[in-house]
């Protein structure tokens, strides 16, 4: 299986710019994530992959065959291109029964019919529905034509699979299931697929690596892991899991630390930071629920970086409690095993387990509404 390029890709719809300058390499065999907010421009980059769209600017190859080169004048039809596409809405024939329908792209290909029949039954085989070959679109659940959609993909053995949202119309415990299922598959035929997603947990559960895109560009790529808790910017930690933005002001350096006031509750914090920050500039320290460990709020401040707060609510989630608690004006969302917190505490993190951007912006106007309390 080949690696995917993708090469200063730009897009523009008339004047408008949706894709800016995207680079990344989708390695052989890899479970490869588009996320972002919707309108991010994620489908777009599917498409210019695809074939459906055509790119303004940039090169596209899979191994050594050149899909798109811009500057050289070079597109492929989608046809030439040999991918397997999966879309939300799964585009199967009504009319036409299972094996007819996965019958459609050999045709196309002049395949041989018993070549025909031998691959339509391997290709059912592979996601379990070789037994209902013969029904038609309407006599299956969601679920199972979902996965009729992936075999009539998988039937001509494209060189990559192309999976635009494929998940999205199933309920969410039937997605829990078809998401264990299809990174089985996916791991099973080691496959070079490319998944598009607005939705981070499956981002998170399936990819081997994901990019992160936003209003067009390209902010991170990195694994699950990377992503979650090295967000390279304050916007990628704002879109995948939850986090807390506390804005402040730089008052000094202590080693590899910067000090920092913050200014909800006015505490001095020492955050763990590589970025160059001087004294005096203004900052975003981002800190996830769940890195803050919660205690009485008197205890000795040297040990950790101790906040002081006030818990407001208490929602149970099965397997924790999460709290909003009052910082100075800001609201502040923590985790908990603790049910029965209340009034005062205090809550400590390690230096290192917040993160810092170098400018005062939260990630977006919506995150500072939602994070300031309205006194
Ligand atoms: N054919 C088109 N003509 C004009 N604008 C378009 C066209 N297709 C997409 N766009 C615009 O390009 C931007 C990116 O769209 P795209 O569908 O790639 O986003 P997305 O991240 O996949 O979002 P979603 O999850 O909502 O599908 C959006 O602002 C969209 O309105």
């Amino acid at each position: 299986m080949p690696e995917v390029t993708v090469g200063q890709l730009h897009k523009k719809f008339g004047s408008t710019t949706v894709l800016r300058e995207i680079d990344f390499t989708i390695r052989d065999g890899e479970f490869f994530t588009l996320l972002g907010p919707s309108g991010c421009g994620k489908s777009t980059t599917l498409n210019c992959i695809a074939g459906l769209e055509r790119p303004t600017g940039g090169r596209i190859a899979v191994g050594d065959t050149v899909f798109v080169d811009s500057a050289a004048g070079t597109f492929r039809t989608p046809e030439e291109r040999n991918l397997g596409m999966v879309f939300q809405s799964y585009a199967l024939w009504p009319h036409l029964s299972i094996a007819a329908n996965l019958a459609v792209p050999l045709k196309i290909r002049k395949t041989g019919k018993e070549e025909q029949a031998r691959r339509i039954t391997e290709a059912l085989d592979k996601v379990g529905l070789a037994h209902l070959k013969d029904r038609y679109p309407h006599q299956l659940s969601g679920g199972q034509q979902q996965r009729v959609a992936l075999a009539r993909a998988l039937v001509y053995s494209p060189s990559v699979l192309l999976l635009d949202e494929p998940l999205s119309n199933l309920d969410a415990k039937l997605r829990e299931q078809a998401r264990a299922w299809l990174k089985r598959l996916q791991t099973d035929l080691g496959i070079t697929t490319v998944y598009v997603t607005h939705d981070q947990d499956e981002a998170l559960a399936l990819s081997d690596r994901i990019a992160v895109l936003s209003e067009g560009d390209l902010l991170q790529v990195g694994s699950p892991h990377e992503i979650y808790e090295r967000p390279a910017a304050a916007a990628v930690a704002a879109f995948v899991g939850r986090c807390n933005f506390l804005r402040g002001k730089v008052e000094s350096r202590d080693g590899g630390r910067a000090v920092i006031r913050l200014e909800a509750g006015g505490a001095v914090v020492r955050v763990a930071s590589d970025t160059a920050v001087t004294a005096g500039q203004e900052v975003t320290v981002a800190i996830r629920p769940e890195k803050f460990e919660v205690g009485p709020a008197n205890r000795p401040a040297d040990a950790a970086n101790l906040l002081r707060t006030q818990i407001l609510t208490r929602s149970y989630v099965g397997s924790r409690y999460e709290y909003d608690v009052r910082l100075g004006k800001q609201v502040v969302q923590v985790e908990s095993t603790e049910p029965g917190l209340s009034g005062e505490v205090g809550l400590a993190f390690a230096p290192e387990s917040a993160l810092l951007y170098p400018d005062a912006a939260l990630p977006s106007e919506d995150a500072e509404e939602l994070l300031t309390l309205q006194v």
